[in-house]
């Protein structure tokens, strides 16, 4: 088989919500397709791709750099042994060839997006959708079929705070969520503390609500506020201060007890390493974050899973950020905790397949082959037409 061709392009994901640290006013995300000359009920088989929200499109070292080289490359290196489908650990080598070590920002962002639409392809060629050959290739045939997954949300809400908070709230335990998250970080404590016991009014117990300070906190705040939410024994208090503070994360374990989430802002295997070797991590409690769809894919995620587990951290502790159906497909076939969804923003990319329903704060994947991205008509729609696609 051989790839045809790879397009990229440069979708809006704007929104007026906001975080402690950034607004979503201007935000963008890189789509991918690669068109392969495998035919599939009389349609090219295409595999799609995409990175997380939070880092913009990411179209210079795209096209500069990691799709020319797929292209130039001979067609046969890029394939497994068998000559009929792609070989995504053989794709992503030849992607990344000349790129030095460390420094992972922007460029693990692309390459997520394009290593995202590599394993679509190799699935769908491989008529099974992605969680099955995950759990084949890698995990002995084992597989989860519920996963656990919470809605990430709970943005501010500048004129009613508390009332929109909780008609959100309120929308996701309908929708069947156990678990939802909130943002902190944006207003002062006691404007976010009232925010939260409102949300918690809906929800009940304080191990249904999550709290994400996107990173503003300096240590101080970051203590003021774990004094604050220790009593509600919150689900988890997310990145807290500085991705890269590991100091500071260090130190918040030290008084805080309770469960700490963060990661999705390390871009590398070696990066989540660091965090749990210096970041006060605790194994028993924690949650790893690190997103496969902003750092380097699932290709380099099968690393990251190897790697924790040697430092002694069970998979089980690894929860995605980003709200996709590839961190939903290796959560089910790898048997990580869970992950992230999106089902009230970041549309159309946001949220699982349309057909299957949350319950008890759990879902499932779709049978078909790929990542299923065909059971999300909506997003599909807006890939194709922003990648100018008019086939199948
Ligand atoms: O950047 C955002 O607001 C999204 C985020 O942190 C998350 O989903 O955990
Ligand atoms: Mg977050």
């Amino acid at each position: 088989m051989r790839i045809v061709e790879i397009r990229d392009a440069v979708a809006p994901i704007a929104s007026p919500i906001r975080n402690a640290f950034i607004d979503f006013s201007k935000m963008t995300i890189s789509v991918i397709a690669i068109v392969t000359d495998v035919i599939r009920e009389g349609e090219p088989v295409i595999g799609y791709g995409f990175h997380s929200n939070g880092r913009y499109a990411q179209q210079g070292i795209l096209r500069s750099r990691l799709i020319p080289r797929l292209l130039e490359a001979e067609p046969d290196t890029l394939l497994n042994d068998a000559g009929d489908n792609l070989d995504a650990h053989r794709v992503w080598a030849r992607f990344m060839h000349n790129e030095k070590p460390g420094g992972h920002g922007d460029r693990a962002v692309a390459a997520g997006a394009l290593d995202m639409a590599v394993w679509d392809v190799i699935a769908k060629i491989e008529g099974k959708p992605l969680w099955r050959l995950l759990s084949e290739r890698y995990n002995d045939g084992r597989y989860d079929e519920q996963i656990m997954v919470y809605p990430g949300g709970g943005y501010y809400y500048p004129g009613k705070e508390i009332s929109g908070l909780q008609d959100e709230m309120r929308g996701y335990d309908a929708a069947g969520y156990q678990v939802a998250k909130m943002k902190i970080g944006g207003a002062d404590l006691e404007t976010d503390l009232a925010r939260i016991t409102g949300a918690l009014e809906v929800l009940g117990d304080g191990q249904r609500l999550a709290v994400d300070a996107n990173g503003k906190f300096d240590l101080d705040t970051a203590l003021a506020y774990a004094r604050a939410i220790e009593p509600l024994n919150l689900f988890w208090y997310e990145e807290v201060g500085d991705p890269l503070d590991y100091a500071l994360q260090a130190e918040l374990a030290e008084h805080y007890p309770g469960a700490m989430a963060t990661g999705e802002n390390l871009f590398s295997t070696q990066d989540v390493c660091n965090l749990i070797r210096f970041g006060g991590m605790r194994a028993d409690r924690d949650w790893i974050q690190a997103d496969p769809a902003l750092a380097y894919g699932l290709t380099e995620y099968l690393n990251l899973i190897e790697a924790t587990e040697a430092l002694g951290w069970p998979r089980r502790r690894l929860m995605p950020h980003g709200g996709h159906q590839l961190a939903l497909s290796i959560a089910a076939g790898l048997q990580i905790g869970g992950t992230e969804s999106y089902p009230a923003v970041f549309q159309p990319y946001g949220g699982f397949a349309d057909d299957i329903p949350i319950v008890g704060g759990y879902t499932s994947l779709p049978d078909s082959p790929g990542i299923g991205m065909e059971h999300k008509p909506k997003m599909l729609a807006a890939l194709r037409e922003h990648l100018e696609l008019e086939v199948g």
